[in-house]
Protein backbone atom coordinates (compact mmCIF):
# COMPACT_ATOMS: atom_id res chain seq x y z
CA UNK A 1 0.00 0.00 0.00
CA UNK A 2 0.88 3.45 -0.93
CA UNK A 3 2.98 5.73 1.80
CA UNK A 4 0.22 8.24 0.30
CA UNK A 5 -2.58 6.68 2.43
CA UNK A 6 -0.53 7.93 5.55
CA UNK A 7 -0.43 11.79 4.59
CA UNK A 8 -2.95 14.20 5.16
CA UNK A 9 -4.68 16.64 2.64
CA UNK A 10 -3.38 20.08 3.03
CA UNK A 11 -6.17 23.11 2.62
CA UNK A 12 -7.13 23.90 -0.50
CA UNK A 13 -6.02 27.57 -1.53
CA UNK A 14 -6.48 29.30 -4.91
CA UNK A 15 -2.40 29.88 -5.03
CA UNK A 16 -1.85 25.87 -4.45
CA UNK A 17 0.66 24.87 -6.91
CA UNK A 18 -0.43 22.16 -9.28
CA UNK A 19 1.54 18.81 -9.74
CA UNK A 20 4.55 19.13 -12.18
CA UNK A 21 4.87 16.84 -15.16
CA UNK A 22 7.90 14.77 -13.14
CA UNK A 23 5.58 14.70 -9.95
CA UNK A 24 2.36 13.02 -12.06
CA UNK A 25 4.74 10.27 -13.31
CA UNK A 26 6.39 9.81 -9.79
CA UNK A 27 2.69 9.93 -8.21
CA UNK A 28 0.91 8.27 -10.67
CA UNK A 29 3.25 4.94 -9.87
CA UNK A 30 2.00 5.44 -6.54
CA UNK A 31 -1.26 4.75 -7.26
CA UNK A 32 -1.88 1.81 -9.56
CA UNK A 33 -4.51 1.69 -12.44
CA UNK A 34 -5.79 5.78 -11.60
CA UNK A 35 -5.79 7.49 -15.50
CA UNK A 36 -5.56 11.20 -16.19
CA UNK A 37 -8.47 12.21 -17.53
CA UNK A 38 -9.16 15.86 -18.94
CA UNK A 39 -12.57 17.87 -18.95
CA UNK A 40 -12.81 21.32 -19.79
CA UNK A 41 -9.05 21.79 -19.90
CA UNK A 42 -8.72 20.52 -15.97
CA UNK A 43 -6.98 17.50 -15.22
CA UNK A 44 -8.94 14.57 -12.70
CA UNK A 45 -7.75 11.50 -11.72
CA UNK A 46 -9.99 8.62 -12.27
CA UNK A 47 -10.40 5.28 -11.82
CA UNK A 48 -13.44 2.43 -11.90
CA UNK A 49 -13.89 -0.09 -8.81
CA UNK A 50 -16.45 -3.13 -9.36
CA UNK A 51 -19.08 -4.63 -7.36
CA UNK A 52 -21.08 -7.67 -6.77
CA UNK A 53 -24.26 -5.08 -6.98
CA UNK A 54 -25.59 -2.11 -5.63
CA UNK A 55 -25.30 -2.42 -1.89
CA UNK A 56 -21.36 -3.20 -2.24
CA UNK A 57 -20.95 -0.14 -4.89
CA UNK A 58 -23.24 1.99 -2.45
CA UNK A 59 -21.28 0.89 0.76
CA UNK A 60 -17.83 2.11 -0.89
CA UNK A 61 -19.71 4.89 -1.98
CA UNK A 62 -20.47 6.23 1.80
CA UNK A 63 -16.80 5.01 3.02
CA UNK A 64 -15.27 7.43 0.20
CA UNK A 65 -17.69 10.39 1.12
CA UNK A 66 -16.87 9.93 4.87
CA UNK A 67 -13.32 9.79 3.57
CA UNK A 68 -13.67 12.74 1.39
CA UNK A 69 -15.54 14.75 4.34
CA UNK A 70 -12.64 13.39 7.10
CA UNK A 71 -9.95 15.36 4.85
CA UNK A 72 -12.46 18.16 3.70
CA UNK A 73 -12.08 17.23 -0.20
CA UNK A 74 -14.15 16.17 -2.23
CA UNK A 75 -14.44 13.94 -5.48
CA UNK A 76 -17.05 13.16 -7.75
CA UNK A 77 -18.36 9.91 -7.85
CA UNK A 78 -20.89 8.40 -9.78
CA UNK A 79 -22.78 5.11 -8.29
CA UNK A 80 -24.32 2.67 -10.52
CA UNK A 81 -24.97 -1.39 -9.78
CA UNK A 82 -21.72 -3.18 -9.17
CA UNK A 83 -19.90 -0.32 -10.09
CA UNK A 84 -18.25 3.05 -8.67
CA UNK A 85 -16.24 5.75 -10.84
CA UNK A 86 -14.36 8.08 -8.53
CA UNK A 87 -12.80 11.36 -9.78
CA UNK A 88 -9.95 13.35 -8.28
CA UNK A 89 -9.48 17.05 -8.54
CA UNK A 90 -8.98 20.23 -6.64
CA UNK A 91 -11.66 22.48 -7.68
CA UNK A 92 -9.63 25.70 -6.03
CA UNK A 93 -7.10 25.25 -8.71
CA UNK A 94 -8.83 23.64 -11.52
CA UNK A 95 -6.61 20.90 -11.70
CA UNK A 96 -4.23 18.11 -10.05
CA UNK A 97 -2.85 18.86 -6.56
CA UNK A 98 -0.93 16.00 -4.40
CA UNK A 99 -3.75 16.38 -2.14
CA UNK A 100 -5.85 14.40 -5.14
CA UNK A 101 -3.30 11.65 -5.09
CA UNK A 102 -3.54 11.19 -1.35
CA UNK A 103 -6.98 10.84 -1.88
CA UNK A 104 -6.73 8.44 -4.59
CA UNK A 105 -4.62 5.67 -2.51
CA UNK A 106 -7.11 6.26 0.58
CA UNK A 107 -9.24 5.45 -1.89
CA UNK A 108 -7.97 2.35 -2.74
CA UNK A 109 -7.08 1.62 0.68
CA UNK A 110 -10.74 1.41 1.11
CA UNK A 111 -11.58 -1.21 -1.17
CA UNK A 112 -11.91 -4.49 -0.82
CA UNK A 113 -12.49 -6.79 -3.95
CA UNK A 114 -15.46 -9.13 -4.16
CA UNK A 115 -15.08 -12.74 -3.60
C1 LIG B 1 -13.87 25.43 2.19
C2 LIG B 1 -13.42 24.05 1.76
O1 LIG B 1 -12.25 23.68 2.43
C3 LIG B 1 -13.15 24.01 0.26
O2 LIG B 1 -14.27 24.46 -0.46
C4 LIG B 1 -12.70 22.65 -0.22
C5 LIG B 1 -13.75 21.57 -0.01
N1 LIG B 1 -13.41 20.38 -0.76
C6 LIG B 1 -12.71 20.45 -1.90
N2 LIG B 1 -12.51 19.37 -2.65
C7 LIG B 1 -11.85 19.42 -3.79
N3 LIG B 1 -11.69 18.31 -4.50
N4 LIG B 1 -11.31 20.57 -4.23
C8 LIG B 1 -11.43 21.72 -3.56
O3 LIG B 1 -10.92 22.75 -4.01
C9 LIG B 1 -12.13 21.69 -2.32
N5 LIG B 1 -12.27 22.74 -1.56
Amino acid sequence: MSELTQQHCQACRKDAPKVTEADKKTLLKEVPDWAIDEIDGEEQLLKVFRFKNFTGALAFTNKVGELADSEDHHPAILLEYGKVTVRWWTHAIGGLHQNDFIMAAKTDAAYTEPK
